[in-house]
């Protein structure tokens, strides 16, 4: 369970917020889509629960902080766009890159060949990352993110660019993460992908979030089926669909879009008249998104702070890492204040689907203590009582059609089973407290932006030392894709290459993530004139590829 409560950033002051008040539930056995137009804000949010940017607010993974966790890339596993699309450095093969990054986690490295396998990798595991196709890429940034074995996936944009094929490949391997019982949060700008891998999709829209509906419901309200027509004769064809019902409308000069009658009767019409087509194909056409379509039940809004954790038995647990620059814990080592005022532990409305995993700590979120200062109000991290583990976890087999010519994932191992997702009874967290964002901060969802609020078109331009950290990270081919080491801070992020012989030191900007792989400045030429290089055939993606204009999928 990801509970994510308050996620605000505002990257400069006096512009529209680039994520606000962002309050979600990201459930285990479930792909929860993230989804939104570009620059709405779903990096900003997948980079604040990472604890890789500052902000407000606050992310719990099975209660605890991403900071808070002791082995991040045991429990997380995160996917974030890379420099180039990369995996890792291109000089490296994809065997040892993957057993470099097991090293670093503390990872066995038969660990690394298992999920070349999985991955559909085996066959090009010797070839060095520089012929890589963006599939291939791809998928050994997910392997990388499997490495610890975790029960939360964090993906962003995990498709983008992608072949039809590789993208079938990744929903069908995400689906079978999460009927395995695995937490999948994916971000999308498209609503159709959404719709096909997700089975909750939130939306958000220049930082706001503007719905959260079941996958049905999303279908429902956002997408809209149609048929598109085209042919010589479109005139006489749109009287006949008229006269049988449907809704016809003019699309382009020969064409029409038509709903309300099928694919299949629009042809028998058609042919039954003699009406020549040229095209007759199904489509699904975007609607807006509806305002505010948000559960009601959800009552979890405004930002949380935390102290520290304690085992409700003994007290002795570590605590979880106060996020953000505002909070206000107690000193290191010592156990944090008293909740305020603990609520008992009503569920959730959502708690009843809602599984938890057997080893998540759960968070008491109590009620603000100031909430009319900018100050966050309080909660308690306490640890809920150990949930039975279970050992039905693994991932099933991933179902895929015979033309991918993909051989079923394997099993994990008991080993490296997922966890069984058991919400012991009252053990998730009671409603939180009502949003404490000061009221500039906090408007109502369905308000219309004040025109200090509006978005501007461009990109804002990065604060300070973010162009530097991007520079300096795209100058050393650093890697921010997965997050299996477990450094906890920008300032400390492991630099693994180092450790595995590889020039370039700096690990800027992995912050939390921690897995990095460096490279020289060699990175970005070595990708482009990749296609002076052979690729080798990928499974997944059997397409030759023949030179450097060739890449994209
Ligand atoms: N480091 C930064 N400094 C300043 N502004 C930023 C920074 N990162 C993002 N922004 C701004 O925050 C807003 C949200 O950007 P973000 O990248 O989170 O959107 P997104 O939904 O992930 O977009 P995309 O789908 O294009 O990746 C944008 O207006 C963007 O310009």
């Amino acid at each position: 369970m990801i509970q994510i409560t308050g996620l605000t950033k505002v990257y400069r002051r006096g512009r529209p917020p680039a994520l606000l008040d962002l309050t979600l539930d990201v459930r285990p056995g479930l792909v929860t889509a993230l989804l939104g137009p570009e620059e709405s804000g779903k990096s900003t949010a997948l980079r604040l629960m990472l604890d890789l940017e500052r902000g407000q607010g606050v992310t719990l993974f099975g209660g605890r902080t991403y900071r808070g966790l002791r082995r991040p890339e045991r429990e997380v596993g995160v996917v974030l766009p890379t420099v180039g699309g990369m995996a890792g450095h291109p000089g490296r093969t994809a065997r040892g890159h993957l057993r470099m990054l097991a090293a670093a986690a503390g990872v066995p490295t038969g660990r690394a060949d298992e999920l070349l396998e999985q991955t559909r990798l085996a066959a090009v595991a010797g070839h060095r990352l520089r012929v890589f196709s963006p599939g291939m890429n791809r998928r050994l940034i997910l392997a990388g993110a499997l490495l610890g074995a975790p029960g939360t996936l964090v993906l962003d944009a995990p498709t983008e660019g992608l072949s039809p094929r590789n993208i079938e490949w990744f929903h069908s391997f995400l689906r079978s993460f999460a009927v395995a019982g695995g937490t999948v949060l994916v971000t999308t700008r498209t609503p159709q992908e959404a719709a096909q891998l997700a089975d909750r999709v939130a939306t958000l829209e220049q930082g706001r979030l503007v719905a959260d509906q079941p996958v049905a419901d999303f279908r429902r309200t956002r997408l809209r089926p149609e048929v598109s027509v085209r042919g010589p004769q479109m005139a006489r064809l749109a009287d006949l669909l008229l006269g049988q019902g449907a809704l016809v409308r003019r699309d382009g000069a020969v064409g029409l879009a038509v709903s309300g009658i099928g694919r299949t009767e629009i042809g028998e019409l058609a042919y039954r008249h003699g009406i020549l087509l040229h095209e007759l194909a199904e489509r699904v056409v975007e609607q807006p998104a509806p305002r505010a379509v948000l559960p009601a039940s959800s009552g979890r809004s405004g930002q949380v702070q935390l102290h520290k954790a304690r085992t409700a038995s003994d007290g002795s647990q570590p605590a979880p890492t106060v996020p953000g620059p505002q909070a206000a814990p107690g000193p290191h080592g010592t156990p944090g204040p008293q909740p305020v005022a603990s609520p008992p532990a009503a569920p959730i409305p959502h708690a009843a689907q809602s599984p938890e995993p057997a080893r998540a700590r759960q968070a008491v979120l109590t009620a603000p203590a100031a909430p009319a200062a900018p100050v966050v109000p309080v909660a308690q991290a306490v640890q809920a009582p150990q949930a039975p583990l279970g050992t039905q976890s693994r991932v099933p087999d991933v179902l895929l059609t015979e033309t991918q010519h993909l051989a079923p994932l394997e099993p994990l191992s008991p080993t490296q089973a997922l966890p069984v997702m058991q919400a012991p009874p009252g053990s998730v967290p009671s409603s939180l407290p009502p949003s404490p964002l000061p009221p500039s901060l906090a408007p109502s969802l369905s308000a219309p932006l004040s025109p200090a609020q509006q978005v501007p078109q461009g990109r804002q331009a990065p604060e300070p030392g973010y162009a530097l950290r991007a520079a300096f990270a795209g100058a050393v081919g650093t890697n921010l894709a997965t997050a299996t080491a477990s450094a906890t801070t920008s300032a400390t992020a492991t630099t693994t290459a180092s450790a595995a012989g590889t020039a370039g030191t700096a690990a800027v900007g992995a912050a939390a993530t921690g897995t990095v792989s460096t490279g020289t400045a060699s990175g970005a030429s070595a990708l482009s004139g990749a296609g002076a290089h052979a690729r080798p055939s990928d499974p997944a993606t059997p397409a030759p590829v023949v030179g450097p204009d060739h890449r994209s999928e």
